[in-house]
């Protein structure tokens, strides 16, 4: 047997333990009344202290060592009934201490097992009276004395309030462990927000361009096909404006990377302020910026290019207090179907763009221009797109 310390012992062995003992001291006084007052024998009283005195402790080492305490507990109440069975029995039933014993029994296994418990409780009470019937025959002696009836009162009102109190204790124990658990519960609610948000934080930062707040490329990578997709499963086209600053590195030159950066900002908002909530905004390269314009056919995109690449070219910009000149060369393509891969789609934009960069900067390129967009000064240069 492993020593088990008495804190972690199970807490209905240490109960049963404790009722047992101090309400089965008692139980002694009411026997010892009993015993004397129709003169027992020696024999009797060794079985008493080894029942009321030594045997609660025995049990309740058997069940504390016990491999399932709580299971060998329930086998020592059902023992004690048994017992109950003999000592009923074997002093001929007298009321008040059979009384006693019975109820005892029967409260016992009801607080565990319900109505079985006391259905098992009184059969094994039974058993044992039946046990002593057998063997020593049928006595039959129910009146005590009075002075013994209210020692056995006294005896079953201990243990009724010894129970009682275990009661309230472990409801007690309940409703703080409960309490307890909700505001863990709580706890944990409030720190798996904290981390569903900072993942979300984590994932919109692994997203977009720390300069500018725009999407990046990865995001471009991924967004890219589901748009395509979306585009081709609604019959719809798919826009895509590629910008480049003209001679920014001019800028950068002349006024500092600093003034630099602050332009890429301004170009950054510009984009921004004329989207839809469905377009799609990226910051491309160093100064190359994407515009992904789902569902918008390829003349409203050049139109739509023409008219940023003029408010930028007609905006009046300042670079450390110095006005700057600013503009863009544009180009745009469009994906109709579903067929186009988007490293296809971007290299078509990228060399309508390298065209406008070509034909001398500040202008629209498309693959394969329109009338519409001629008229507009586009660059009409058709363009074949990449296979
Ligand atoms: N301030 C700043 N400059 C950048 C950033 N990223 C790239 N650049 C600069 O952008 C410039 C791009 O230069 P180029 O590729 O020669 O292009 P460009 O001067 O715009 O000339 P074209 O495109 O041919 O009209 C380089 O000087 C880069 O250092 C950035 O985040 N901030």
């Amino acid at each position: 047997m492993t020593a088990v310390p008495a804190a972690t012992t199970h807490w209905v062995v240490r109960m049963n333990h404790r009722n047992r003992s101090a309400s089965w001291l008692i139980f002694v006084a009411v026997l010892s009344l009993h015993f004397l007052e129709h003169g027992y024998g020696p024999w009797t009283w060794g079985l008493m202290v080894l029942q009321f005195l030594v045997y609660p402790h025995a049990v309740y080492l058997r069940a504390r060592h016990a491999r399932d305490p709580l299971a060998a507990e329930i086998q020592n109440m059902l023992l004690d009934s048994f017992c109950f069975g003999l000592w009923a029995a074997a002093l001929g039933f007298p009321l008040w201490i059979v009384y006693t014993l019975v109820i005892c029994g029967c409260i016992n296994m009801t607080a565990f097992r319900a109505l079985k418990g006391v259905l098992q409780a009184l059969a094994c009470a039974a058993a044992g009276a039946v046990l002593v019937v057998a063997v020593d025959g049928w006595r039959f002696s129910p009146d005590t004395s009075l002075r013994v009836s209210a020692l056995s009162m006294l005896c079953l009102s201990v243990y009724l309030v010894l129970f009682a109190r275990d009661a309230h204790t472990r409801t007690v124990t309940l409703s703080t462990t409960r309490a307890r658990l909700r505001q863990s519960e709580a706890a944990l609610q409030g720190q798996l927000q904290a981390v569903q948000s900072l993942q979300a934080q984590l994932t919109e930062q692994a997203h977009r361009d720390p300069l500018t707040g725009l999407y990046n490329r990865r995001y471009l990578n991924a967004a890219m096909q589901w748009e395509i997709d979306g585009c081709a499963r609604e019959g719809a086209t798919l826009a895509l404006l590629l910008f480049d600053l003209d001679h920014f590195k001019q800028i950068n030159d002349r006024f500092g990377h600093a003034a630099g950066d602050e332009v890429l900002c301004q170009i950054a908002a510009l984009l921004q302020q004329s989207m839809r909530p469905s377009d799609i905004c990226c910051r491309y390269g160093g100064e190359e910026f994407l515009l992904l314009l789902p569902g918008m056919a390829l003349q409203t995109a050049v139109e739509r290019a023409q008219a940023l690449r003029q408010q930028v070219a007609q905006r009046r910009w300042l670079a450390e207090g110095q006005p700057v000149d600013v503009t863009l060369s544009v180009g745009v393509a469009c994906a109709h179907d579903a067929t186009i891969a988007p490293a296809a789609l971007i290299a078509l934009a990228d060399r309508a763009l390298y065209q406008a960069k070509a034909e001398g900067r500040n202008r629209v390129c498309v693959v394969g221009a329109t009338p519409a967009a001629e008229a507009e000064g586009v660059s009409t240069t058709p363009m074949v797109p990449a296979a």
